[in-house]
């Protein structure tokens, strides 16, 4: 059976894809990369490439190539061996790629990146630059999390969320996520009957799914929960997503006929206030009086000292942090100008009487965003 859907026209006629492919969807079952898998991936990335789609692929599997040549067995659960694992990892799938899309003539770009990278505005536009350059000169960029140096604290967390982060960052059309399952079902089609789910229209329809958190292979991280964490994410940004079985790659890239389809959702914000609202992680909060919450969230005014009332957190310069009213709820997120040992002396102070190079927005209008709650 072949599905269709508006959503599923959007991945097929997508100019800009992600596609995503999981650990498990890499590698043999002894461990180790599975160069046929890999090759049919290619196939099918190459395929869409020729149908004239640009495509950002988004791989995990370094940990996972890193054990059979440091003969390790099984994933390890350190953070330092892991980071061992990966450094080995990805240069074996860095090669692998570039062999197998070598047969096709195409050029591989490889993209490592932390969280950093797309959260701080300079960074962020330093990875959206050198991913629109790798297109527009015709490579397909091969991203993943620099794992190497990524620690608990800043990590992405898992790939599929990386995934749907870099869809935003490059304005992709589409996402398409490949795992070893066909399908979002009801609950884990590994621990009996399950009810497959074809489309998801709106948030309602995923109510009462069970999304296990690890996956069967033990090579991954994040599970269904992680999918469908970042189907969320990509659809609240605008971005239609579809979720299949790696072995079914060609069909999903081509008819999208497969999976499971994730309608996209609300309009899109631009790139940097997706990143303010959704991906930031924040660092700290800031407390406003109601008339500091009603310059920034009505008026959409910068935040001047005088309107906070305290501060938590350990935040620098730079750093994201949340802007609550006076029952505690978050109205804001924002890009924090001063850091959190020199704000609290500033606070409940007008800005002319601060000293000269105290004199600025605690938080600029051009990085602060009202949420929206409903
Ligand atoms: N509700 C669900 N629907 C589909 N699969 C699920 C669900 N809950 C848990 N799973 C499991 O999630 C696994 C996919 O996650 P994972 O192995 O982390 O993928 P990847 O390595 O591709 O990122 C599937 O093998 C499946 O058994
Ligand atoms: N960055 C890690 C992968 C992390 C990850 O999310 O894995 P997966 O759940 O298989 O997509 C690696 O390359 O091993």
């Amino acid at each position: 059976m072949t599905l269709r859907s508006a959503t599923r026209e959007a991945v097929t006629s997508a100019r800009l894809i992600v596609v995503k492919v999981g650990s498990s969807s890499l590698t043999t079952a002894e461990g180790g990369l599975d160069p046929a898998r890999l090759d049919a991936l290619v196939d099918a990335v190459a395929a869409r490439r020729a149908a004239g789609s640009q495509v950002v692929l988004v791989s995990s599997g370094a940990i996972a190539a890193g054990l059979a040549p440091m003969g390790i067995p099984r994933r390890p659960r350190d953070l330092a061996t892991q980071q061992a694992a990966a450094s080995v990892g990805q240069l074996v799938l860095g090669h692998a790629y570039v062999a197998s899309f070598a047969r096709y003539s195409l050029t591989v770009g490889q993209v490592l990146l932390t969280a950093d990278d797309v959260v701080r505005r300079s960074h962020y536009r330093n990875a959206q630059r050198t991913l629109s350059r790798l297109l527009a000169l015709g490579i397909v960029p091969v991203v993943n999390e620099n794992d190497t140096v990524a620690t608990e604290e800043i990590r992405f967390g898992d790939n599929d969320r990386l995934a749907a982060l870099v869809a935003h960052l490059i304005g992709a059309d589409a996402l398409v996520l490949l795992s070893d399952v066909d399908a979002l079902y009801d609950g884990d089609p590994r621990r009996g009957a399950a009810r497959r789910i074809d489309e998801v229209a709106d948030a309602s329809d995923v109510d009462g799914v069970v999304a296990g958190a690890t996956g069967a292979s033990g090579l991954g991280t994040g599970g269904m929960a992680s999918k469908l964490a970042a189907a969320r994410l990509a659809s609240a940004a605008g971005i239609p997503v579809l979720l299949a079985s790696s072995a079914h790659a060609p069909e999903a890239l081509t008819s999208a006929g497969v999976g499971t389809a994730f309608a996209s959702a609300g309009r899109r914000l631009s790139a940097r206030r997706f990143w303010l609202a959704y991906a930031a992680e924040s660092a700290g909060r800031l407390v406003l009086d109601d008339g500091a919450v009603a310059a920034v969230v009505v008026r959409r005014r910068s935040l001047l000292a005088a309107g906070i009332t305290s501060t938590s957190g350990d935040f620098g310069l730079g750093d994201v942090v949340e802007l609550a009213d006076s029952t505690g709820k978050v109205v804001a997120r924002g890009v924090v100008n001063f850091d959190s040992t020199e704000l609290p002396a500033l606070i409940g102070h007008s800005t002319h009487h601060l000293p000269n190079d105290q004199r600025r927005e605690v938080v600029h209008a051009d990085d602060l965003v009202p949420l929206r709650h409903h």
